[in-house]
Order: C-alpha cells, then structure tokens, then sequence
C-alpha cells in the first residue's frame, strides 16, 4: 500500500526538486483534487464537541466508559476485562498461580486476527534480523533467537502466542538474556522495532518466576493500602506514550500476579490514587506525575527491582531532569546495583549517554542498525516548498493519498489548530492533538483516529515520540523539527513492525539547521537526496551555510565509553555482516545562526538559487 503510495507521490510532480514548488493556483487552469477525497461531508472538528458523533468516543469495545484497550481508551482505568471478572494470577508458597483464561478478555487485549486496530507485522518483518547488531560491554550474553521456554516464562510465552508475536525482534532477542543475567541496559533500536516488547518481556519474566517480594506481597495487594510498592516502574514522557505503554503491559500481564498501572498528569489524581489501591507492582507513569504522587507520601520506591526509562532523551528535552533526577537518586528508590535499569530509545544523544553514568552500573549498550537511525522500510521525500505554497502542496499530497491514515506534523500548536480547521473546511476528516489541548480531547482526537474515524491528525511533537498506531501510512512533515532526532522519531510513526510508508517532508530555507543531519539521515537509508539538499549540504560543509545546531548528528561514537568515558576494557559482541563505522547518536549543545537566513516566507527564487552554483545555495 504504502510502495503505491509512494509511487504516486513521485508521480505528481509536485516538485522536482529543481524548479522549485508550483502552486496550483499558479499552474494554470483549474485543478482538481481527485484522489481519495472523503466521501462525506464532516461539519464537525473535535473541537466543536460534537460528542458522540463523528470524533466522539469510540464505543467499539469500551461501551463508551473510561476503559483500557486501545478502541475505546478514553481515560483512565487499570482494571481490564469485565469488571468483576478477575483473571488475575496469584503468587502463593514460592509458586506462580496463574488466573483462569477468559474469551472476551483476551478479545478485549489481543483483538481478534483481522482487527486493523492491532498492528500486525508486515511483509519486512524478516529484514530485521539483517540489521546489524552491536552490544558492548562485559560479558554480553548470547542472544535467543525464538520465543521458547526456557528462557521465557510459561504463561509469558502463552500471553506473546495471544498477541500473534512469532518470533522476537533483535532488540528483543538481546535484551531478555541480558535482564535475565542481571544487568543493565541501554538499548538503541530503530522506531517500530519492538522495543516496548524489548523491555516488557524480560521484566515480566523474571518477574513471573520470581514473584513479589515480601513487602509488595504484603502491602501492594490489600484492598486499603495506603502506599503502592511497584516492583518495576517504566517512566516515558507523555501521557499518551505511558497509555499505549500500559495497554501493552496489560497484554502481557495477563493473568499473571503482575498487576499493571498507570498515572499521568493532566487527569484527576484521586482517581489514580483509587486504581494504585487496587494493585500496582508495575507502575508505568510519566515524571512530574510520579514526583507529584511520591511527595504525597502514595508511592514508595523501596520495592523497585527493575526500572525503566523510556524515550529518555525526550525527557530531558522537555526538561524533566530535575524530576527524573529526585525519583532516581533522590526518593527511597533501591540504589544503583541493586535494581536493574534499562534505558531505551531510538535516538541517544550524548547527554542522555552521560544520565547513563549517573543511573545504570556495568551496564551493556545494545544498538540495533546506527544510532538513529531511520528503518529502511520508510521511504523518504523531501519536497522543497516556501511557506505561503505549504497548503496547497498538503491538498495535492492528500489527493494522491491512499486508504491509510495520515500524520501531519505541525511546529506550533497553533498551526495544528489553524491547519486542521483549514483541512476539515476543504472537507477532510481532520483532527488534532497537541499540548494546549485537554487530556480528554487529545484522547478523542487519537481515538477517532486510530479508528479512521478521522483519516488525518494534525499533530505537535507531543505525537512524535512512541506512538504505535497501526495503518499510519503517511506521515507529513508540514514543519520540519529543528532537532534531526525529532525528525527521526516523527517519520517513525510509520513503517512499524516491518510494514512500510512514506514520509514527505516540506523543506524550505527555515530548515537551515538540519540541512546536515536531514543529508545524513537520507544517504544512509539510501533514498533519494533532492539536488537542492545536495546544494544546501555543500553549502553547509564549505561554511557557508551556517551551523548544524541540533539538525547535525556530530561525532560521537555509539557507546561514550569508547570515546574515553569508560575504560574501555569490556569486549564487544557484533553480529553484523556490514562495517560500522562511528560518529553517530551525538546532539551538538549548541545552535547558532548563520548558515541561510532564518525570515519567515520569501519571496520568488527557490528554484532558481538551487542552480546557481557558486552564488551559495540560497
Ligand atoms: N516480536 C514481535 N512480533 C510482531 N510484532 C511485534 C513484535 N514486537 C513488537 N511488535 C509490534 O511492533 C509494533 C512496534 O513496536 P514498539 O511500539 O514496541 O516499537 P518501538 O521500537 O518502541 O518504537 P518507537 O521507537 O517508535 O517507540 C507494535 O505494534 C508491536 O505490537
């Protein structure tokens, strides 16, 4: 689908990368949009609250009221399947006892086989055993290359069998043997390669086999208790990464003794606090909510045996580093050493490699493909477009687009709602989600689109990191990030589990700062790089263009430990049958201008200055 979606872009000629952007407004003669126009009219944005209708809940599996599973998540609710109705296993004299099976709550948490709503992997998902693999460090463990038992735990096997998982991603394959072993983690894969199952699986087996300590037996099952004792706490950075997190978490709990949670902000707390009561030994929470809960005494970090951080570099970006910082070095947590940690991302800027130092000990650094990589099951555009050309440029791309849901990426949460409200008055099943946004509304705008209620999200960088939304085939950078790394994560909203998509980026001289990163980023995916990025990147190396700023992806090697941060002494186990070489994964500190001119819109010229050679690329 994705491959004639592809096509079909290429085919429009919406810019050939060397003439520069023609409007159809300016191509002479009325245009149509043709293409997969919705049918029915839609007078109705989200924002309107037309409850109930076109972006109401969606009632598919919830009945309308605040339940897990991913058709109708509206809010907030750690119980799954009928209430009432437990299937929750029990940890009794040294033995795990599972829960009994239940059709219609395996229904609710597995869907059934054809259910487009559950992603199911795709015709690439073989490739990534290709993918070269890098784990450094002492002792790194052999890999497993299938789900079995051993090592797996039983009834964690059987919960992967429901979830139609055959066989393990890399990031996967490494990172049971490695949590089994004992140790630390930080672990780099590309976007939609598994790594939520690459930390869940391993922390739920030895967990299953293991079983509570004495504490959270004690304290973490009473009906009143007045203080949660998690054993494992996955932190993220958005309320609706820690959702999908605890929606994944509640697939492969399931009738285990494990009982799963999740606590964000944005919604109320007493009610958060109401589920903890009713069992909580693995917490997935965001940063500011788990500090909030912390001070109020309703959470103790005494019992952690293993602890999760999630899109880290997400949240030192969007400065949680004092709050992650009081909850692992200054709350009760268990000490380094004495807890397992593991940190993942697709992306790991230097920074975050540094936060490693101070939380994991003798930890292994896994990276799957480059460090920051994009998934070569993404086919990549970048089209050269001024800002005032930028919604015709949108029409055309969506008049060619297929049946699958479309990501648009927006810089400012005002865009997203003037552009949403523009697309929705062209007739577009438009929706948006960004910070300004309530909690319920940013939940019905990702329910109505996971549904294809609305086809279209318009979208801030609160949508870029995590998100698993099946059949997202095209994801538009409208604005392109200043960070390549966000980049990187954006386009990573397609092209999961090894099915494919485009992404179509809009690129004009405001993007000066990524112009490196961005070339980079294409080269090594080997797509198509656009003359005038080809221009631009000369420009840029001969010092003409200005910085790199955060665009560039500078020159660290995977693991600092290599550069000098560590001693170096460790072996290093390397599956790949490709060379690697480094200076990948670092995020230069620094911005400054310089390179192109950072006006908003210009005037005329895109097309000409792309050829002019000597004159600089602007
Ligand atoms: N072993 C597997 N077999 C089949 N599908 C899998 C497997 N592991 C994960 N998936 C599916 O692949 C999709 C992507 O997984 P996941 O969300 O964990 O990716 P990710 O690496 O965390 O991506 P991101 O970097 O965007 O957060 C999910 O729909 C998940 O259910």
């Amino acid at each position: 689908m994705a491959d004639n979606l592809s096509e079909q872009v290429q085919n429009m000629n919406i810019n050939d990368n060397e003439s520069g952007y023609v409007p159809p407004h300016l191509r002479g003669g009325s245009r149509s949009r043709g293409g997969s126009r919705p049918s029915s009219r839609n007078s109705n944005y989200e924002g309107n609250n037309n409850e109930g209708s076109f972006f109401g809940f969606n009632n598919r599996r919830g009945g309308g009221s605040f339940r897990g599973g991913r058709g109708g998540r509206g809010g907030f609710d750690n119980n799954y399947g009928p209430r009432g109705a437990s299937n929750r296993g029990r940890w009794e004299d040294g033995k795990h006892i599972p829960g009994p099976r239940n059709p219609k709550v395996e229904l609710e948490l597995y869907g059934a086989a054809e259910d487009p709503q559950f992603q199911s992997s795709g015709i690439n998902f073989d490739n990534y055993d290709d993918i070269p693999v890098e784990a450094s460090g002492d002792n790194v463990p052999e890999a497993i290359t299938a789900f079995t038992s051993p090592p797996l735990d039983e009834l964690l096997l059987e919960n992967i069998k429901l979830a139609r998982f055959t066989k393990p991603t890399p990031v996967q394959k490494y990172s049971v043997p490695i949590v089994a072993a004992g140790r630390d983690l930080m672990a780099c894969a590309q976007t939609g390669s598994g790594k939520t199952g690459g930390f869940l699986f391993p922390v739920l087996s030895e967990s299953f086999k293991t079983g509570p300590t004495v504490v959270d037996n004690a304290q973490s099952h009473g009906y009143y208790q007045k203080k949660a004792y998690p054993t494992a706490v996955i932190m993220a950075p958005t309320r609706e990464l820690a959702t999908q997190i605890f929606d994944e978490a509640k697939k492969f709990c399931y009738r285990s003794w494990v009982q799963p949670c999740v606590v964000y902000g944005g919604s109320p707390i007493g009610n958060q606090m109401r589920e903890m009561d009713r069992g909580c030994d693995l917490l997935v929470a965001t940063p500011g909510r788990l500090s909030d809960l912390i001070d109020r005494g309703k959470i103790s970090l005494s019992n952690v045996k293993y602890l999760v951080l999630d899109e880290a570099d997400r949240m030192l970006d969007m400065g949680f580093e004092p709050q992650i910082r009081a909850i692992v070095e200054g709350a009760d947590m268990t000490p380094v050493g004495e807890r397992q940690t593991l940190m993942f991302s697709a992306t790991f800027p230097a920074d975050i490699q540094h936060l490693a130092r101070d939380f994991l000990a003798d930890y292994i650094f896994l990276s799957v493909g480059r460090v920051g990589s994009t998934s070569e099951n993404i086919t990549q555009r970048v089209l050269y477009v001024e800002n005032q050309d930028k919604k015709s440029a949108l029409l055309d791309l969506l008049s060619a687009s297929n049946d699958g849901l479309t990501l648009i990426f927006v810089e400012t949460k005002r865009m997203a709602d003037q552009l949403t409200d523009f697309l929705i008055m062209q007739d577009f099943r438009a929706t948006a989600i960004h910070g300004d946004r309530t909690q319920q509304e940013r939940e019905r705008a990702l329910a109505a689109f996971r549904s294809g209620r609305a086809n279209l999200l318009v979208a801030t960088a609160v949508a870029a990191r995590g998100l698993d939304i099946p059949n997202v085939t095209h994801v538009i950078n409208y604005d392109l990030p200043g960070d390549i790394d966000d980049y990187v994560h954006r386009i990573g909203r397609t092209g999961r589990a090894g099915n494919t998509g485009v992404a179509t980026a809009f690129f004009n001289r405001d993007n000066s700062n990524i112009v490196k990163g961005l070339y980079e980023i294409l080269s090594e995916a080997n797509q198509d790089v656009p003359a005038f990025l080809n221009d631009a990147m000369r420009d840029a190396s001969s010092g003409r263009g200005g910085s790199r700023g955060r665009g560039g992806r500078g020159n660290s090697t995977r693991d600092y430990r290599k550069q000098g941060g560590g001693n170096g002494s460790w072996g290093s186990r390397n599956t790949s049958n490709r060379s690697s070489s480094g200076g990948w994964g670092s995020k230069p500190s620094s911005s400054s201008g310089g390179w192109g001119s950072n006006s908003g819109s210009s005037a005329g010229g895109w097309g000409e200055s792309s050829n002019s050679g000597n004159s600089g690329w602007w």
